[in-house]
């Protein structure tokens, strides 16, 4: 069985030459469907060494001509002598098991050349090879990063406009994939931060997708968390990143095995596109002799490394349940306005971790109030919002456990007469008539009636909860059952629940909703879409508890009572990492009864407490410190996705930011409605000395290689602004990462994922035509940033006098808009 994720090799940029030894490119041309070859995309350039002269000529012509008179460029389309890949053999069936292509678009194209002809021929080239692998069925290109790193503006707008025609985007859409290294030692965003200028100048494009280039060091968790929810396309691999274990074969190691892992588990999610993930293997003749098995052990690795990992993710939660099931954005529901839907209800009651754990805090609380019970007054029960019966099931079931069953009286109320005919069925069926069923809104249940005639229950459970905790209306829900039908001793399941945010990247879901008139405006449900926390913590924003507290019920005058329904949540998140910020991600947890808790943070969270006013007043340090704590998902629950509150514009924001989140839950008695609003501003620290001079953290986060004469930056600069703004957060930092691994075992100690990058586009071997205009700069700009002397203008830190006064200050970088204002795009009807 092939695993979910493809392998692709890369035979030796001198093809033809490999055609003839090769097993790889002779497995594809000669390969018949009774040996399934061990490989499925074979990475090839579109057109050879012979079109590049040729339009190279034709360039130099163009040139000469236009001094005269302008005409414009015609570039010729590549003939059958120009192209790598032949027509004839390349329409393969559904159930083919021969190896595709992957094509390689022209490297030597100058897309972000200042000379516009230049830039034009590159288009123009790109568009013939494009034209022709729609031809030939190859649906993913892969296309060399700019070399000048300076001008990426130009090479955006090239591609862009290549994005536009429709070679690219008529079904079945092309896939234009940027290959890159997955990180540099010197900065390891700086890739990440080219491929986010890039697909921002292209309007988060859904054809465009990146490849990238596996380091031979191990790779900062903030990184690759970033780059697991980009659309990754192909996972670049150079034999020199492998080692050789103690038999001599070639092997990776386990950081990078992890990582493949790590993709492998998301594959294509975060495409919408779905291409599937390919892992291209390329340089296996370099080192061939080195290791035993020679090419195709690297190949045997990993298919090897990939079955293990489709082993692991099969066993580990289930994983066949979930590969049926699609990512999704969904709105969230309305349980308390909307009638759901028989799936639905079918949907919650698969999940049994939740209700294995209502059914523990179901009987510890019976068992605390069982000696209430007595003939002559049973205890009462409610399940309010029944569904179609499976909390009254476990209710039932504890009961029984306990020998209860005489001294209780359960009743169920559920205001969706679909599901309360279940509800009959089973009170029928299973539970001996004995629950008294009420088809009713709970908010309106008894409400005229007079005090003395209400029904007063013991113990109310309850699932009323939506991704962010309050938004299935449960407060107003369960104050209607506090208010008209509880004593001083009522006990409820739940007894709390929280909210709480993070800022978070999700390229896919602003990909998806930024096309929907006013969609960023409404939170959206997530499932299995991938998402990247920006912030080092996730943030409490507000609780609710039953019964409510004093504090949050006003007596007002008429004796009537008006609770605090509404909340609102300043929070600040320390934003160590540049990015950008698609918008909120929502998670609860929720108390059961006792410490029985339910939890939709991700595993391994670190979460900072709301802390209450009275905390917060006499809050000294290690008050502080206790506020923040781990905390992981409730192992296997799958009832709940996360929800995501919008930002219209995504927000860029540089290394060591601060961000101050509103969020606000609103709820209008004169309206009939309750709803979210949320905005944000973000900053930077800048410290200030010798009153006047600037250092500014804004310049830290220019990435290394992205470094050029117009933006000089200095090193000293990153490490100063660091230092200073740690010295602002006096906050423990849980989420540090082990970085650097000894290095050991490598087959060869040269090589960077730039070089990767070269590799796979041949330019080690190719020099570029001379017809262009070009000099022979080298093909990466990947000179390292020069730090700032005395003579550039800028003074170096050290320069500074020791003595001068500092002063820090908090300047705003950018702000957003308040988000679904008097709830005018999502609204909860009460
Ligand atoms: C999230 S579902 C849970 C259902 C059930 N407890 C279960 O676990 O499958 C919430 C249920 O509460 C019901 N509900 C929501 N608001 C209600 C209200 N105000 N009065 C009565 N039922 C309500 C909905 O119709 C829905 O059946």
């Amino acid at each position: 069985m092939h695993s979910n994720v493809f392998v692709g090799v890369k035979p030796g940029f001198n093809h033809k030459q490999h055609n003839k030894g090769s097993r790889f490119l002779g497995n594809v041309t000669s390969h018949t469907s009774e040996e399934p070859s061990n490989y499925d995309y074979v990475l090839l350039p579109i057109t050879t060494g012979r079109y590049k002269e040729i339009v190279g000529q034709v360039f130099k012509e163009f040139q000469k001509q236009s001094k005269q008179h302008w005409q414009p460029l015609r570039v010729p389309e590549p003939q059958l002598q120009d192209i790598c890949i032949p027509p004839f053999n390349v329409n393969k069936l559904d159930d083919d098991d021969t190896p595709s292509y992957i094509g390689l678009l022209s490297s030597w194209l100058e897309l972000e050349s200042p000379d516009l002809a230049v830039r034009d021929l590159g288009l123009k080239v790109l568009l013939n090879e494009c034209k022709y692998a729609r031809f030939v069925g190859i649906r993913k290109l892969i296309l060399a990063p700019p070399r000048d790193l300076s001008n990426l503006q130009l090479y955006g707008q090239m591609i862009y406009r290549l994005l536009q025609n429709r070679i690219i985007f008529t079904a079945p859409a092309l896939t234009i994939s940027i290959s890159l290294p997955l990180y540099e030692d010197s900065d390891p965003l700086a890739t990440w931060e080219l491929w986010n200028t890039v697909r921002k100048l292209c309007e988060y494009h859904s054809s465009l997708t990146v490849s990238l280039a596996l380091p031979r060091t191990k790779t900062p968790s903030f990184v690759l968390n970033r780059w697991l929810a980009e659309p990754v396309s192909c996972l670049l691999v150079s034999s020199s990143i492998f080692a050789s274990n103690q038999y001599d074969y070639p092997v990776l190691h386990k950081f990078n095995q992890n990582l493949i892992l790590k993709f492998q588990k998301i594959n294509g999610d975060s495409q919408i596109l779905r291409n599937e993930l390919c892992v291209i293997l390329h340089g296996m003749e370099k080192y061939a002799n080195d290791v035993k098995g020679g090419e195709s052990a690297y190949l045997e690795y990993v298919n090897f490394l990939l079955k293990k990992g489709d082993k692991a993710l099969n066993f580990k939660g289930n994983r066949q349940l979930m590969l049926q099931e699609e990512s999704r954005i969904m709105p969230p529901l309305k349980p308390h306005s909307d009638t759901l839907l028989n799936s639905t209800y079918l949907t919650f009651e698969k999940d049994l971790v939740k209700y294995d754990l209502y059914e523990s805090a179901i009987l510890e609380a019976l068992q605390d109030l069982s000696s209430r019970a007595t003939f002559k007054r049973p205890l009462v029960v409610l399940v309010a919002g029944a569904g179609r019966g499976p909390l009254v099931d476990r209710t039932f079931k504890t009961l029984s456990m306990l020998s209860l069953e005489n001294r209780v009286s359960i009743i169920a109320i559920e205001k969706n007469p679909q599901a309360y005919l279940y509800l009959q069925k089973r009170n029928f069926d299973y539970w001996d008539n004995k629950v008294e069923l009420i088809k009713e809104d709970m908010t309106k249940w008894q409400t005229n009636e007079p005090p003395e005639r209400r029904v007063q229950v013991d113990l109310c459970i309850s699932e009323l909860l939506g991704s962010f905790g309050c938004n299935e209306l449960s407060p107003e829900c369960l104050w209607s059952i506090e208010k008209y039908h509880s004593r001083n001793d009522t006990v409820f399941i739940p007894r709390s629940y929280s909210s709480y945010i993070a800022p978070v990247s999700s390229p896919l879901f602003y990909q998806k909703l930024s096309k929907v008139n006013r969609s960023l405006e409404s939170p959206w449900v997530v499932h299995r879409v991938p998402y990247c926390i920006l912030s080092s913590k996730i943030n409490e924003v507000w609780r609710f508890e039953h019964p409510m507290f004093e504090k949050d019920v006003d007596q007002v005058e008429d004796g009537d009572d008006t609770v605090r329904f509404s909340q609102s949540s300043l929070s600040e998140f320390k934003m160590k990492h540049r990015g950008e910020i698609h918008g909120f991600i929502g998670f609860f947890t929720v108390t059961l009864y006792n410490d029985i808790f339910l939890s939709t943070l991700p595993d391994d969270s670190t979460v900072r407490l709301k802390s209450n006013e009275e905390s917060s007043k006499c809050a000294r340090q290690d008050e502080d410190l206790q506020l923040i704590k781990r905390c992981d998902h409730t192992p296997n629950m799958t009832s709940w996705s996360p929800i995501i509150f919008p930002l219209k514009q995504p927000l860029s924001f540089v290394d060591d930011s601060e961000l101050s989140v509103l969020m606000s839950r609103i709820h209008s008695d004169t309206e009939q409605k309750v709803w979210y609003e949320w905005s944000l501003e973000s900053f930077i620290y800048l410290m200030l000395s010798n009153y006047g001079s600037a250092t500014a953290a804004t310049n830290m986060t220019n990435p290394r290689s992205i470094v050029t004469e117009g933006t000089k930056t200095s090193n000293h600069n990153r490490h100063f602004s660091v230092t200073t703004n740690q010295n602002l957060d006096n906050q423990i930092d849980l989420d540090q990462d082990v970085e650097n691994e000894e290095e050991q075992g490598f087959l060869s100690n040269l090589e960077t994922g730039w070089q990767s990058v070269q590799d796979i586009h041949g330019l080690s071997e190719t020099t570029r035509p001379d017809q262009l205009n070009s000099t022979n700069r080298p093909m990466f700009d990947l000179k390292s940033s020069r730090v700032l002397d005395s003579t550039s203008g800028s003074p170096r830190h050290e320069d500074l006098e020791e003595d001068a006064p500092e002063v820090h200050v908090r300047v705003k970088t950018g702000v957003s808009t308040l988000h679904n204002v008097c709830g005018r795009a999502f609204s909860l009807p009460l």
